[in-house]
């Protein structure tokens, strides 16, 4: 099936080039938007006639002399001071939305002229450590990135950069040599088990560690053991990464999410290349020795109290940390990944960090012209009283019961609503509501801010919610489970009502809005839009009976529509990584 050219897309090529017949050698952007009084409004003629000292209405009505109605624009009309109403036919409307349903899951959204490669660095978790709801941001953030760059037709790989190296990794390496058996093989525990298992061991190893000066000396030991690449040790070491991982993964199939064993890459990966970042980094005098370190200084970054900070690449006793996994990365991800683009999705408290490591990456030549990198720094998540999210006891809250949680909020929704499920159909739902839920409550506020994570708020059925948007899904499908034989088709023929072409014309603009959203990296203008299109279809439903439509064409004609919104809303959310259950 072919893309579509939206309608939006139609009109402003027809405005482009009547304005520029009528003034030559001017590039114009009509400014075209949705308005409430024609279908659009073209703003952008007033700017132009200035421009060209030229009256606005005289301009205004030259260009609409131009314009051809017809098959598309059915009328155009100067008002105000210069600005255009356009109006278009109803058939236009309803022949562009047939051929969007004929086009399956792509709902005739064409693909990018020239993709690129996005590495896209995200859910990252620390080895040995419970996930916090800073992880949960970074992986339900980055993986509604994904979907939509994805959908664009960018080629994105994944590179989940995971804490897994460290001086701590002597500490719990020694104590496992000393106290053999405290964490089970990975492939009998199950997620639970295993994090409990590495709480466990963590716990104890530190308590030794810091009451036990001759067991720091050997966990001391252990390090440069681990570092040099000693078996034993990194056979142990390579156990706390599995056992983690066991964890990791329950986490993330509880967040409904795909990981790829391949693109768990974390820390670790870039040993071997770091010696080789700090030789090149320190030929061409992008680093300098200082007191022993190998630093990057910088003039124009500056951290807290306005003072300088130096990025530290190695230290005085040779150990390389974060910034210089960061840089080999980058080194890797142009080199071998060939991306054109490198995304991070990482709290907006390491922003200075990448600040650093971009530039210093940058005077290195390792990002040239061709790439760009970002890191999407993201707010903190807050509770309901609007400070950091903690427990009542002032511990981070561990995410595993907060999706639990979650999920059982849900099964209170989800009970209620449908009182004819069985109790597994109920917690099926349940799990998709409740991890929708928190999913969409973090995908709809703009990134860069913090958000509050308020339960009883974001399953409520009222609302800018993930459930408000799976209701209008589900009822939908039950709508048209009752139209039984009745099939929904397209009749171009017929003329449309207010709230159907309100639609209809919100329809035409998914495929623009993934492409800005995507392009963005703003999840919230999809979400947004999502919202609006069940806003728009609840108000198209009161107002136009479907099954007890006047004539049979126009029951045809308003299932189909219900249907392709059904589509939109499913593929939308899909993007956004949230399940639509066909019956809530
Ligand atoms: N390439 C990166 N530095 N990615 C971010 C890693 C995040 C880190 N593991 C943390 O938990 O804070």
């Amino acid at each position: 099936m072919a893309p579509v050219t939206s309608l939006s897309d139609a009109v402003n090529q027809q405005l482009t080039s009547a304005i520029s017949a009528s003034l030559p050698e001017t590039s114009a952007d009509p400014l075209l938007r949705r308005s409430d009084r024609a279908d659009f409004q073209a703003n952008g003629i007033l700017a132009l006639a200035k421009k060209a000292k030229a009256n606005p209405r005289d301009l205004a009505t030259q260009v609409v002399s131009r314009i051809t109605t017809g098959d598309v624009i059915k009328d155009v009309e100067v008002s105000g001071p210069g600005f255009l109403n356009i109006t278009l036919t109803d058939k236009a409307i309803t022949e562009n939305l047939a051929a969007r349903y004929e086009d399956g899951d792509r709902l005739g959204v064409p693909l990018k002229d020239e993709p690129g490669t996005t590495v896209i660095d995200y859910a990252q978790p620390n080895v040995a450590k419970e996930m916090h709801v800073g992880h949960l941001r970074s992986a339900v953030i980055g993986d509604a990135l994904r979907g939509m760059l994805d959908f664009t037709g960018e080629k994105t790989i994944g590179r989940h950069h995971i804490g897994d190296w460290g001086t701590q990794f002597g500490m719990l390496i020694q104590y496992l040599i000393e106290n053999p058996g405290e964490l089970a093989p990975p492939d009998e525990v199950d997620g639970e088990q295993a994090m409990s298992n590495l709480n466990r061991v963590y716990k104890a190893s530190r308590v030794v560690f810091d009451s036990d000066e001759e067991f720091k000396e050997r966990a001391r030991k252990r390090v440069v053991a681990l570092q040099s690449g000693d078996k034993e040790t990194l056979e142990l070491w390579q156990q706390f990464v599995d056992e983690s991982k066991v964890y990791f993964y329950s986490v993330f199939e509880k967040l409904d999410m795909e990981i790829r064993d391949d693109e768990i890459v974390g820390e670790s990966a870039y040993n071997e290349g770091m010696p080789e970042t700090a030789r090149l980094l320190e030929e061409m005098g992008v680093a300098v020795r200082s007191e022993g370190a190998l630093v990057v200084f910088f003039d124009e970054i500056r951290g807290k109290d306005d003072q300088p900070v130096p990025l530290i690449v190695q230290k005085a006793d040779g150990g390389f940390g974060y910034a210089a996994s960061d840089l080999t990365a980058i080194r890797n991800r142009v080199t071998d990944l060939h991306a054109t683009t490198l995304l991070y999705v990482v709290d907006v408290r390491q922003s200075l960090h990448f600040k650093m490591v971009f530039e210093a990456a940058r005077r290195a030549g390792w990002l040239s012209d061709g790439v760009t990198a970002h890191n999407m720094g993201y707010g903190t998540v807050l509770g309901a009283d609007g400070k950091p999210f903690k427990t009542r006891e002032g511990e981070t809250v561990k995410l595993e019961d907060l999706l639990d949680e979650a999920v059982q909020r849900a099964a209170e929704v989800v009970r209620e609503k449908a009182q004819d499920l069985t109790e597994d159909e109920i917690q099926e739902r349940a799990a998709q509501v409740g991890i929708g839920a928190v999913k969409y409550a973090d995908l709809s506020t703009s990134p860069n801010r913090d958000y509050k994570f308020d339960l009883d708020q974001m399953v409520s059925l009222n609302g800018d919610t993930s459930v408000y948007l799976q209701y209008a899904y589900a009822r939908i499908q039950s709508i048209l489970r009752k139209a039984g034989e009745v099939r929904p088709a397209a009749r171009p023929e017929l003329e449309l009502a207010d709230a159907e072409r309100a639609l209809g014309l919100h329809l035409d603009a998914f495929g623009s809005t993934v492409f800005e959203a995507a392009a963005e990296y703003a999840p919230h203008k999809l979400a947004a839009y999502l919202y609006q299109l069940a806003s728009l279809y609840t108000s198209f439903y009161d107002k136009c009976p479907v099954l007890k439509a006047d004539t049979p064409a126009q029951v045809e004609n308003r299932l189909f529509l219900c249907d392709l919104t059904a589509r939109t809303l499913h593929q939308g959310m899909a993007l956004l990584g949230i399940r639509t259950p066909e019956r809530l």
